[in-house]
């Protein structure tokens, strides 16, 4: 059992309805969360996203990052990318993730935003190549940020703060009911490092 365990009920559902999201704390001492968090801005190969919209190519400021078990291909925003070997720090970050959540996982997608002009807009990831309903596993380093869920009919929201060396859970219905994003702020000067762990089938 780890440190904080006992302070976070990781069975409470922050979702009113509709889906499961389980927020487990930190699952790193925060000595061994700012290693990864170094090691991971180091050795990850990020590139900026690419994305079509309106028929336009643009990159992202965020940059990004796909690993897997095999080259897998995914396809969001138009852009087909293909899945890099996983780095043993990564196995290792899998391996907590799925002890924590007793679920299986065979990709990740990275996200690195340099400050808190940078964040995510509202989607929900439920691409075909994701398997339907699948846990999604998200680990978080550096620099604390806000993180919110928005119920697609009814609107209401939920959010949370996601700090350096925590683990949140989505699953169930989550994807198909609930839209997510990382606000930007002008309260964030740092830089975060995310990990999201899914199963691609
Ligand atoms: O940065 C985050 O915490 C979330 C990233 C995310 O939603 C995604 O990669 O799909
Ligand atoms: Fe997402």
């Amino acid at each position: 059992m780890d440190l904080f365990s006992t302070l976070i009920d990781t069975k409470a559902n922050l979702l009113p309805k509709d889906g499961i999201v389980n927020y487990y704390g930190r699952v790193l001492l925060p000595q061994q969360a700012n290693e990864y968090f170094q090691n991971l801005l180091q050795n990850i190969q990020w590139k900026n996203d690419e994305a079509i919209i309106y028929g336009k190519h643009i990159l992202t400021k965020r940059k990004v990052a796909w690993y897997g078990d095999k080259p897998f291909e995914y396809t969001y925003s138009k852009v087909t990318k293909q899945a890099l070997p996983w780095t043993s720090e990564l196995l290792a970050l899998k391996a907590l993730a799925e002890e924590k959540s007793s679920e299986q996982f065979n990709s990740c997608l990275l996200n690195l935003y340099h400050n808190g002009d940078e964040g995510m807009a509202w989607h929900s990831d439920a691409e075909k190549d994701l398997k339907k309903d699948g846990a999604i596993a998200s680990l978080s380093f550096g620099a604390e940020r806000k993180f919110a869920f928005k119920h697609k009919q009814s609107k209401e929201t939920v959010s949370l703060l996601l700090e350096n060396g925590s683990l949140l859970v989505m699953k169930g219905t989550t994807q198909t009911h609930w839209l997510h994003r990382l606000p930007p702020t002008k309260l964030v000067n740092k830089a975060r490092v995310n990990l999201t762990f899914r199963m691609i089938v």
